[in-house]
């Protein structure tokens, strides 16, 4: 479903709606070492907090595609066996988000409902960090098909953090080694679907509410639209959301608040939300998948410190929380209303490294 030739089974994105300009960087250019291709991607995580990424070209970009196309089936598959057998396996918040979550538990911007079911799949219990969970026979059976993407997924967004390793002036490795495959973590593979409507389509129908991810970064995995970006700077009103229209052979990734924290705000991470996809789009079913990488639970969520992200000011602290310990306190704020999700970071870097 992310390749050209899945693109082509859906119905076009529509030409009329407002989409944001989010820029295609390629991994092969990255891999072969080019300094201007490198200089976008950064330039695009702290503009827009998101960019896209081209796996054409590139033999680890090929293969992951050809694991999303399995992945995208896997989905179907589970979301097929209905809401009466996945809820055996429901998510348990705020003890723990893995396992599946029907449509309707969340509530919205707008103070409806969210329309979007998941299954939220653990990195740990994929490749065998921790006790082992788990779930429906469609995932049971293809274990090694989801250890697969899993390996091949961190492997791609390794590559961009090596980017911006470089380019926040970090020893290389620092950021991927701070989110290490083999450790315990929240890392989750989202396997995302809603279903067309019947009858008259409310495009505005939020079906996934505003937010900005929690981790360190994101591979998105999308074939129809629906998901917008509230570009910064700009208010909260219906208007101002942008889509974003899926690329294909690309992965979208975006920057979480994590890595908000590390780099002190020089990157970005943007307010988005999914809402019914744009045009016929919104007459077959949306299927999306995101990679959700999380750093090691007992790690630090301190500023990391190099000549291009910016110290601490007077009267700022240092974060003292662990990861764990962070975002829980995070959730807990977003639940008593005290913090509302919106774009953080972009600010000027110290030097330019
Ligand atoms: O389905 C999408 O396009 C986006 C999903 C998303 O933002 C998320 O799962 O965090
Ligand atoms: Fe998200």
């Amino acid at each position: 479903m992310a390749t050209a030739r899945s693109f082509a089974r859906y119905p076009d994105f529509p030409s009329s709606v407002p989409i944001a300009t989010i820029p295609v960087v390629s991994l092969q250019k990255l891999q072969s070492g080019d300094e201007d291709e490198s200089k976008r991607l950064f330039q695009a995580s702290r503009e827009y907090g998101f960019f896209s990424l081209s796996l054409s070209g590139s033999a680890k970009g090929e293969e992951l595609l050809l694991d999303v196309e399995k992945m995208f089936d896997l989905t179907e598959s589970t979301m097929n066996l209905g809401s009466d057998i996945l809820d055996l396996y429901a998510y348990k918040p705020p003890h723990s988000l893995f396992g599946y979550k029907r449509s309707g538990l969340l509530k919205t911007d707008d103070g409806k409902v969210d329309d979007m079911a998941m299954y939220n799949l653990g990195q740990d219990d994929i490749m065998g960090n921790t006790g082992r969970r788990s779930n429906p026979e469609t995932l049971e059976s293809e274990r090694e098909t989801c250890r697969t993407f899993f390996d091949h997924a961190y492997g791609v967004v390794s590559i961009a953090l090596a980017e911006l390793d470089k380019n926040l002036g970090l020893s290389p490795g620092t950021l991927a080694g701070l989110c290490p495959l083999d450790k315990s973590s929240e890392t989750q593979l989202r396997m995302l679907r809603s279903e067309p409507k019947a009858g008259v389509i409310d495009y505005r129908r939020i079906t996934l509410g505003g937010h900005t991810d929690i981790g360190a970064i994101t591979l998105l995995f999308h074939t129809t639209g629906g998901l917008q970006i509230l570009p910064a700077g700009s208010s909260n009103v219906p208007e101002n959301w942008q889509y974003i229209r899926p690329q294909p052979n690309c992965a979208l990734i975006n920057i979480g608040d994590t890595l908000v924290e590390w780099s002190g705000g020089v990157l970005r991470s943007s307010l988005h939300r999914v809402v019914a996809a744009p045009g016929k789009q919104a007459k077959v079913p949306r299927q999306s998948l995101a990679y959700l990488l999380r750093p090691e639970r007992s790690g630090s969520m301190r500023r990391l410190k190099s000549k291009v992200i910016p110290e601490l000011d007077d009267g700022e602290e240092e974060e003292a929380r662990t990861v764990d310990e962070w975002a829980a306190w995070r959730a807990r704020q977003v639940m008593n209303g005290e913090l509302k999700p919106e774009t953080r970071g972009g600010i000027p870097t110290k030097t330019i490294a």
